[in-house]
């Protein structure tokens, strides 16, 4: 893998709520990364204008993490589309029925729209997440037990790939074959503090595992030079491949 290739996989994780902040960290990063993630706090502070504004053509994910009932994620889908990402995400634990109708309205409303259909992704476990903190919530056996679940659950509902943590991405490569798409967040660099992760690696590991998208947030941009962060990620990147 070229250095460039490397470069493509890192999306970076645009947290805040400032449409200025977003784009000074955009125009930064422009050219040193693959695409730019926009999630729930953005999103709900600028709304679709704010995303358009700052993500100014880049590759675009939607990190909505939709889970809602079947007709109501649909809808949040196809309303999704309008803004063209490249990748979208739904929660599999939403199940089967949600993911179905949700992969449907992606091919629907990308189709109406001429655009090309996202690649749909279902987050499995939230990389904040331990095994003591599922059985809290009453899910008995380790994460990677349920991250392989959801991911073959995903698989079967027609979905293009899954969110996992970098520890999962070995056994999800093994059973779900080399074309299912692996996104991954959950990526410190070992100069990096891991803050309220739990399921980390490096990136070069997440690479070297298998990733096909790596996300990247606070490492790059509460750095006090985003662009020389993402340059030092690619660069151990490169080094990996
Ligand atoms: O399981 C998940 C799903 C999504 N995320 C998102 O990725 C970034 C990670 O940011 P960092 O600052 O590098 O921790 C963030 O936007 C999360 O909402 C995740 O971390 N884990």
């Amino acid at each position: 893998m070229t250095g460039r290739d490397a470069r493509e996989k890192l999306y970076v994780g645009i947290d805040t709520q400032d449409l200025g902040r977003a784009q000074m960290l955009a125009e930064a990063l422009r050219g040193r990364v693959g695409g730019l993630k926009f999630g729930k706090e953005f999103f709900t502070a600028q709304g679709p204008d704010g995303i358009r504004a700052a993500a100014g053509g880049e590759p675009l994910f939607l990190d909505f993490k939709f889970h809602d009932i079947p007709n109501t994620v649909a809808g949040a889908v196809r309303s999704a589309c309008h803004l063209r990402p490249t990748i979208l995400n739904v929660h599999a634990s939403g199940g089967r029925a949600m993911m179905i109708a949700a992969a449907e309205a992606a091919r629907e409303a990308s189709e109406d729209l001429g655009h090309e259909r996202p690649w749909l992704i279902g987050v499995t476990v939230l990389t904040s997440l331990d095994d003591a903190d599922l059985s809290e919530v009453g899910q008995t056996g380790p994460a990677s037990d349920q991250v392989l679940r959801l991911a073959r659950l995903a698989q079967n509902c027609g979905l293009d790939g899954v969110v996992c943590s970098p520890r999962e991405i070995v056994a999800l490569r093994k059973a779900c074959g080399p074309d299912f798409k692996l996104v991954v967040p959950g990526i410190r660099p070992a100069w990096a503090a891991v803050g309220d992760q739990k399921r980390v690696m490096t990136p070069a590991e997440a690479l070297a595992a298998g990733a096909d998208v790596l996300v990247v947030g606070r490492p790059i941009t509460a750095a006090h030079d985003p662009a020389a962060a993402a340059d030092r990620i690619v660069e151990e990147l490169g080094n990996e491949s």
